[in-house]
């Protein structure tokens, strides 16, 4: 038996119910149910109740870095902007440029995507844009002399230049914290630490390149100039990052969600109830996204501004907060889409604020682990093995840029795969590698031939292009596994109470999930294409 609230009193701010409403009170464990009469002060202390819940719950999970680790990203950060600075006197004395330009002449460095947002945690990157004097070119200075400055310090290791994606970056681990750093050049002399990224005299004079890469910085700058209580949306954010990994929807490449569209959407809840605390804006977000009439796209800005409505080929189309209002890029397929519609769902079963008489709120049930050997029988796997751990760093980062490939092929033959991002290490391989097991539905169809997959798939990753060529020892295997092949440390019954013995080849427990952090993305990765009328939008 369940009460629901009326449709008007649903919280949506400090204030909860226009009138009292009668509702049973633990009503599982009581009999007969003991009604009881509830008023807003009451809803209120409730509320206040399970915010202080969700509170100590984000605490024990240690969604929030430690101060040591804060302090260790800023001191990274304050770094890198020395590191900048010597580099941008360098490049002016190079260009032989007058001394009191050289004086003038500086560069900085300037955080987004999750540490720009406040919401990282400790596995996460710094995606910090470096942006520079119009002097100082991509393919030359930052390519070239930035990357041996770089190379040559101690604290930096693993790295890479992606060149070839649509925003060029360099990839590296600064004091072991992985940095994403792409380039923007401004029509300017001096780029103070506090740029205007939105002023519309500095965005008309840039390159293309440079207008991909700062909508990263814009894109930030506008959330947090929408989101109304700055507090709830990152306290909401960590957490819906946290459901989102647990859920397995959390990984743009494998066609999921990425940082960026779950900050979108957490900031479209924030705005639309700006009054509601913490973990009623969380309840907020799984009522509104289960119901939400996708393809119906969600947009954050001002509703008067015009935009293009979405070509209709995404599932759940997220609009970019900053001009030209373009459309975040997006990987979701038919089978990821069911994945995240059903995962809102069960977000909003547990959540609903149906029920207000329930004081407790076991936040655990709502960020369980996605029990894939309880949905799935069949899986396939994905081996990717390579001579040594950098080769393989490096192979896997090129497959998981291309992996959208093997999930459209496979849903042309299987009605549902449930792509699962995990990777796991088994050590009754000799050669270092990562296995994935991705779920395959059990009602479509169980044969699939394996190798005409592979070598579509293989035709596909165009291995000529990856590292020139020259990594003859990377390998991809595919095969279908059923629960039963899978490691003990994937299945329900890992205990062993229950469960079939293992057949073909046995696989031990002795797994590790351990994420790779590529110099490999995706070509169309981040980003648009901006042209004039963009420009003149800008601001
Ligand atoms: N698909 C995309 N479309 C548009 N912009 C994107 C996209 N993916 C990434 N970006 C830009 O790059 C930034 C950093 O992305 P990244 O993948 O590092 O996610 P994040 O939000 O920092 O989360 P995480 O904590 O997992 O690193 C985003 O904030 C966004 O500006
Ligand atoms: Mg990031
Ligand atoms: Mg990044």
């Amino acid at each position: 038996m369940a009460y629901a609230l009326p449709g008007e009193a649903r919280i949506t701010g400090a204030v909860f119910v226009q009138n009292p409403v009668l509702v049973p009170r633990n009503h599982s464990l009581v009999s007969p149910p003991v009604i009881l009469r509830l008023n807003p002060a009451f809803l209120m202390q409730m509320d206040e109740h399970r915010t202080r819940s969700l509170l100590q719950f984000m605490a024990q999970e240690g969604l929030e870095p430690s101060p040591e680790e804060e302090m260790k990203r800023k001191t990274a950060i304050d770094q890198l902007k020395q590191i900048v600075l010597a580099w941008i006197k360098k490049v002016a004395w190079q260009c032989h440029l007058p001394k009191d330009v050289i004086a003038d002449a500086s560069a900085t460095v300037l955080t987004y995507g999750s540490y720009g947002l406040g919401v990282h945690g400790p596995e996460s990157d710094i995606d910090a844009l470096c942006v520079g004097p119009y002097f100082a070119t991509l393919e030359e200075d930052f390519f070239t002399v930035l990357h041996s400055m770089l190379e040559s310090q101690t604290e930096v290791s693993e790295i890479h230049c992606v060149k070839s994606a649509k925003v060029p970056l360099m990839r590296f681990k600064f004091n072991g914290i992985s940095i994403d750093f792409p380039y923007a050049r401004l029509p300017a002399i001096s780029v103070p630490e506090y740029v205007n990224v939105f002023d519309p005299s500095l965005l008309a004079q840039v390159d293309d390149t440079s207008w991909r890469s700062l909508s990263g910085v814009r894109a930030n700058k506008r959330i947090l100039q929408l989101v109304p209580n700055l507090k709830n949306f990152q306290s909401m954010l960590r957490c819906v990052k946290l459901w989102a990994r647990r859920r397995g929807v959390y990984s743009h490449l494998f066609g999921f969600f990425g940082g960026i569209h779950l900050a979108i959407l957490t900031a479209y809840v924030c705005q639309r109830y700006p009054n509601a605390s913490a973990s009623a804006l969380l309840c907020l977000f799984f009522e509104t996204f289960s119901k939400w009439p996708w393809p119906e796209p969600v947009v954050l800005n001002d509703p008067s501004i015009p935009y293009r409505h979405p070509d209709g080929r995404s599932f759940m189309p997220i609009m970019m907060p900053c001009s030209p209002f373009e459309w975040c890029h997006s990987n979701i397929t038919r089978s990821t889409y069911r994945k995240i519609v059903s995962e809102f769902q069960r977000g909003y079963v547990l959540t609903r604020l149906q029920d207000p008489g329930r004081m407790e709120f076991r936040w655990n049930n709502l960020f369980e682990a996605y029990p894939y050997t309880g949905k799935h029988t069949h899986f396939l796997q994905i081996l990717l093995t390579a001579d040594n751990d950098d080769e393989l760093q490096e192979w896997v980062g090129w497959v998981k840029s291309r992996i959208r490939g093997l999930l459209l092929k496979l849903e042309m033959v299987q009605e549902y795969c449930d792509p699962n991002p995990t990777e796991n290490v088994d050590h009754n391989i000799t050669e270092p590698n990562i296995v994935f097991y991705w779920g395959l539905s059990h009602k479509g169809n169980t044969f699939i031939n394996i190798g005409s997959l592979k070598k579509d798939f293989m035709k596909s990753l165009n291995t000529d292009q990856f590292a020139d060529g020259n990594r003859n020892h990377c390998k991809l295997g595919l095969s279908i596994v059923q629960y039963s092949q899978l490691p003990k440390s994937l299945r329900l019954d890992a205990s062993g109470a229950k469960g079939s013995e293992p057949c073909g080849e046995t696989l031990d427990n002795n797994y590790l999930q351990k994420p790779v952090y590529s110099q490999y993305v995706p070509q169309y990765f981040v980003g648009y294409v901006a042209n004039e009328q963009h420009r003149a939008a800008a601001g």
